[in-house]
């Protein structure tokens, strides 16, 4: 180890000294080029190159960068004396990286590896869109020249890989929302990113328990599916569409799965976004291993608008890019995403740049979707959400008061069994009324009866009122028997026309 600083000391010396003599010896215009040919000459004789992997790569954050940055934090082999520390908003745990200019070993399949990290001051304040920073910083990897394609082939990913895994443990999931719609804030990012701490766990999650197995096992062998996706030349994601009146746990459900696959979500505010080639810059800017939402879909994009002729749409022609799957343009509303925008969002070559990714649509009224987003192979799974059932109640009364089913008086189990379907309450609603008395816990089961009670007696009533509005609806509509005098007013009235 002590040689190889020797060599490295000596080498740098000499290299130092040819400079300090060519820029002594030769007039400043031959100076430029004495010294690119001296650092030629020395790249030629040097068994070692060299790659600067700057903070920045001229407008985007670099994040090889930020990838080594952290992945050094995790190397048990620092030399350095001096580390800086650092714990980010989100992140429960300190990492550590090297301080300015200083050096750090490490070793890949028996590869040596030498990183520097270099910090200069910014010249002077170049003309830009948005303040540089200060400092330019970067890391420069030296390795020797016959280790190149082993480091350029595997090393780089495993750094990437190690990086995002390190992230992953340290931080708390991200929830990153679009409130700019597509356009970028100063640091290029079209997403603004929030600790994402919501606690909801498939365990709390009030659903039919082999419904919920399911949806489990699926996520799992999706997160575990990259050789699957691989040897059946799928791309890496999958797409859950989750149905169902409002406050059946779509949104709990979401969270649910990211904190199951501990994957970030990206949360679509898709009425915020002008055109599809915006969404497309959205989806190129999202990570792997996330959930990318879009909310009530319905309400987000005008699908009605295709069914619409195209010679009744008065706009001006429309680049392909804004067509419809049938060819008509999407009505824009301010808002000129279509639906094969949508669709190629979600399946289309784009969709396939990062892996790893799940798409999640949510609403409340299925019925409104058009066809095209229903079909085979575009949702690969579609999930009611549905009212309460028993074994859903039995959750919710075991995660707000404690109580198991053995715990309840037999004849409230049936009550419950008796009226839960029929009373067609929200887990929302159920969870409410027992949130209100979880502090007496006999009182919350006796009220949850009652008010289920009351839905079943209040549903009965409201059906009983339909189906006398029906029958008064039909009555009108039907011509009774016997009203003879009104069919001859008809038929004479029609005689008297034909005879006019
Ligand atoms: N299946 C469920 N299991 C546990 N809690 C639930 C469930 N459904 C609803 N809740 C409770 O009700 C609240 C509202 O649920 P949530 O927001 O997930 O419903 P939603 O289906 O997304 O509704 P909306 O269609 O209005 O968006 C949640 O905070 C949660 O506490
Ligand atoms: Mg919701």
């Amino acid at each position: 180890m002590k040689e190889f600083w020797t060599s490295l000391a000596s080498l740098m010396g000499v290299f130092a000294f040819g400079q300090t003599i060519l820029q002594t010896v030769f007039p400043p215009e031959l100076r430029f080029a004495s010294v690119k040919f001296f650092n030629r000459v020395f790249n030629w004789f040097s068994s070692y190159c060299y790659f600067d992997i700057t903070e920045t790569d001229g407008v985007n954050t670099n994040e090889l960068y930020n990838a080594v940055q952290l992945y050094l934090s995790s190397s048990a082999s620092v030399t350095g004396s001096r580390l800086s520390l650092s714990r980010a908003i989100n992140s429960s745990a300190f990492t550590f990286g090297l301080s300015n200019n200083d050096c750090l070993v490490d070793t890949f399949n028996g590869v040596t590896a030498l990183w520097e990290h270099v910090v200069m001051q910014r010249q002077s304040q170049t003309f830009s869109w948005r303040p540089l920073p200060e400092e330019k910083r970067g890391f420069t990897l030296r390795i020797k020249k016959k280790d190149k394609p082993l480091i350029l082939d595997s090393y780089l990913d495993f750094v990437m890989e190690k990086a995002n895994e390190i992230r992953r443990k340290n931080q708390d999931r991200l929830l990153y929302t679009n409130p700019r719609g597509g356009s970028l804030d100063s640091r290029g990012h079209p997403w603004d990113a929030v600790p994402f701490k919501h606690p909801s766990t498939f365990e709390t999650l009030a659903m039919d328990p082999a419904k919920k197995s399911e949806i489990m096992a699926d996520l799992r062998d999706f997160a575990d599916g990259e050789s699957f996706y691989q040897k059946t030349g799928r791309a890496w994601k999958r797409g859950y569409l989750l149905f169902g009146p409002p406050g059946t746990g779509k949104s709990s459900m979401i969270a649910a799965m990211a904190n199951y696959l501990g994957y970030d979500i990206y949360d679509l505010e898709l009425t915020e976004v002008h055109t599809n080639s915006e969404l497309r810059k959205l989806l190129m800017k999202t990570s792997s291993k996330s959930i990318i939402v879009i909310e009530d879909i319905d309400c987000s994009i005008n699908f009605a608008s295709r069914k619409k002729p195209a010679g009744k749409t008065h706009h001006a022609p429309a680049s392909p890019d804004m067509r419809g799957e049938s060819g008509s343009v999407g009505e824009d509303c301010g808002n000129s995403i279509t639906l094969s925008g949508l669709l190629n969002f979600t399946d289309g070559l784009w969709s396939c740049c990062g892996s790893e990714r799940i798409f999640v649509f949510t609403t409340n009224h299925i019925e409104k979707l058009d066809p095209a987003l229903l079909r085979s192979g575009r949702m690969d799974m579609h999930i009611f959400m549905s009212h309460c059932s028993f074994p859903a109640v039995k959750i919710l009364l075991k995660n707000y008061l404690g109580l198991e089913e053995g715990d309840l008086e037999d004849g409230v189990v049936k009550e419950l069994e008796e009226v839960i379907e029929k009373a067609e309450m929200t887990p929302a609603d159920v969870s409410e009324v027992l949130i209100k008395n979880r502090r007496d816990k006999g009182k919350a089961v006796k009220e949850l009866v009652e008010a289920l009670k009351g839905r079943v007696e209040r549903r009965k009533g409201i059906s009983k009122d339909v189906e006398e509005e029906e029958q008064e609806k039909r009555a009108l509509e039907t011509p009774k028997e016997g009203s003879e005098f009104l069919e001859n007013c008809k038929n004479g009235g029609d005689e008297e026309e034909k005879i006019n």
